[in-house]
């Protein structure tokens, strides 16, 4: 079995947990409120932001030009494609996108984007690929299967969000496993274990992240914003 194959059966019950959740069922059933819309979309837009620093640091450890190309490819792709899903959410809760953006990071959020920090910081291009891998992977089979189960067509109030995700051929999760696997097959047995730590902990994080807009989770005291 590949490295990616051994590491996707050990989060199996994440990625099931993941699809079970209220928010994406609440995506099947369109019937999510528009505060957890807008937790959501606040959240992930800082959550992207992050994604893409630490692409930015993936390029500062690659030594192949393949490497480097793959992820300036992704660091556009967010840039410029990320944000349809974003417009959908935003169209249905009735708000601008542009009043979603710049907010402070929830504790789930925050949780997620430090961990995949430090095991940037800290690792190597393997270590990264792991911890970045979750990402791509359970949206695309979170969008696979919605388009199976609802079969969604246009008046479905996330058609958008499902199209988008549910109706690609995803060459990015592909061309993470397949550079993963080649660096796996060249490690020791103790780092394999760390990159598979750092995929199944970024797979709770995904699940928490869901959870976290669905109960619109925030700190536990709310302080006064101070501007400098
Ligand atoms: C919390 C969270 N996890 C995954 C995605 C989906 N996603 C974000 S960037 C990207 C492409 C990676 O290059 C994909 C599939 C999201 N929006 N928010």
């Amino acid at each position: 079995m590949s490295f990616s194959a051994e590491i996707r059966q050990a989060a199996d019950p994440v990625f099931e947990a993941i699809y079970n959740h209220p928010f994406v069922q609440g995506i099947a059933r369109g019937d999510l409120q528009s505060e957890q819309l807008v937790h959501y979309v606040k959240q992930d837009f800082e959550y992207l932001n992050a994604f893409m620093r630490i692409y930015g640091t993936a390029i500062s450890k690659c030594s192949r030009r393949e490497d480097m190309d793959m992820f300036n490819q992704q660091i556009s792709f967010v840039l410029n494609s990320e944000v349809h899903p974003h417009n959908n959410f935003c169209h249905v809760a009735g708000v601008p996108y542009e009043q979603l953006q710049g907010y402070p990071v929830a504790p789930s959020a925050h949780n997620y984007i430090r961990h995949m920090l430090t095991a940037a910081q800290e690792g190597d291009l393997g270590d990264i690929l792991a911890v970045l891998l979750p990402c791509p992977w359970t949206y695309w089979e979170i969008g696979k299967r919605l388009m199976e189960d609802v079969k969604p067509d246009v008046s479905h109030p996330f058609y958008d969000w499902i199209d988008f995700y549910g109706n690609r051929t995803d060459t990015i999760t592909s061309r993470f496993c397949t550079r993963l696997d080649e660096i796996a097959a060249a490690s020791t047995p103790a780092h394999r274990e760390r990159m598979k730590q750092h995929f199944i902990l970024s797979c709770q994080f995904e699940y928490m992240f869901w959870d976290m807009a669905y109960t619109l989770e925030d700190w536990p005291v709310q302080l006064e914003v101070t501007s400098v």
